[in-house]
């Protein structure tokens, strides 16, 4: 006897995996309702990514500064923990699938996944402003705000750029798209207000990094924030793949993350 008890969400066994993203049957593929074979050679992969996530099909405008944004974090070298992870990863037997995994598990709240807290602050100022606040004020307010529970701030700081090089190109993207009606700039305007609070009395200026400036396109955008990780998830996997597929090629075996020769410090005693 069963004593399982019925779920009522499911009316028929056909609901249990029931999907408005894709409809699959024998000699038939639909993506978002639309057959495959239309999509095949004529759409970006910017533009099935915006297809697959939000259900319609972008505008010329939003796909030009989706694909912007996923170009401009594909990849920041060695350096970056999430690549460093993958190439280690791709010497120790893995398999490719793997030390792609292990470069992607890599990105969170600190390196990479930034956006999706990022978006949540730039909100708080643009709820602020909206209601009345002027902008420089809804800034502070913010900051403020958040640095009473930590004063690091998601989006913004870079471990050695003092400007990101990322950061003109794509913001200037975003400027370009208010100015033709795509995006409203809000969200913009909310960054930048952020980081010159940040700036002031400052030697060394707290700027805004890649998280934070794709955070920024995708907010303009309209996706929710959890998508501004996973985002970043799908571009910067461009970028873990080329290196984890160089380093294979290279045919070392068990890299470490430093030179033999060089050891860590030891601390006696602690
Ligand atoms: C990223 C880092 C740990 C860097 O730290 P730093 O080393 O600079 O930190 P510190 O030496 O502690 O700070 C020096 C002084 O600046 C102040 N300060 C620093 N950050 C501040 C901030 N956010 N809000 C206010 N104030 C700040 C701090 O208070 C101190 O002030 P003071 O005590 O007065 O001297 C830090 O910013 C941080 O956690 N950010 C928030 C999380 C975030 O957005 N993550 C995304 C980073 S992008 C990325 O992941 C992609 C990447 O670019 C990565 C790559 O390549 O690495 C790629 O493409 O792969």
């Amino acid at each position: 006897m069963s004593h399982a008890r019925p779920d009522p969400t499911v009316r028929d066994v056909s609901d249990w995996w029931s999907t408005s993203v894709s409809r699959i049957e024998p000699n038939r593929i639909e993506l978002r309702g639309r057959p495959v074979q239309d999509l095949i050679g004529s759409i970006s992969f910017a533009g099935i990514i915006w297809l697959m996530l939000r259900g319609e099909t972008a505008t010329p405008g939003q796909e030009r500064l989706l694909e912007a944004a996923l170009v401009s974090s594909v990849d920041h070298g060695p350096h970056a923990p999430s690549i460093a992870v993958a190439r280690m990863a791709a010497t120790c037997g893995i398999g490719l699938n793997n030390a792609v995994a292990t470069g992607v598990n890599l990105l969170g709240d600190v390196h990479g996944g930034a956006g999706e807290q990022c978006m949540a602050l730039l909100a708080d100022v643009r709820r602020l402003h909206q209601q009345g606040a002027g902008l420089a004020t809804a800034a502070e307010t913010t900051v403020g705000a958040w640095q009473a529970r930590s004063k690091y701030l998601p989006g913004f700081g870079h471990r050695f750029h003092s400007v990101d090089p990322r950061r003109d190109p794509l913001l200037g993207q975003v400027e370009q798209a208010v100015s033709d009606g795509v995006v409203d700039g809000s969200y913009l305007h909310a960054a930048q207000a952020i980081e010159r609070v940040l700036a002031a009395g400052r030697t060394r200026p707290v700027p805004i990094n890649i998280d934070g400036c794709t955070a920024v396109v995708y907010a303009e955008l309209g996706f929710p924030p959890p998508l501004a990780r996973g985002l970043f998830v799908l571009s910067r996997s461009v970028g873990i793949l080329a290196h984890a597929w160089e380093e294979t090629g290279q045919g070392r075996r068990n890299k470490g993350p430093m030179p033999p020769s060089i050891l860590p410090t030891f601390t006696e005693g602690a």
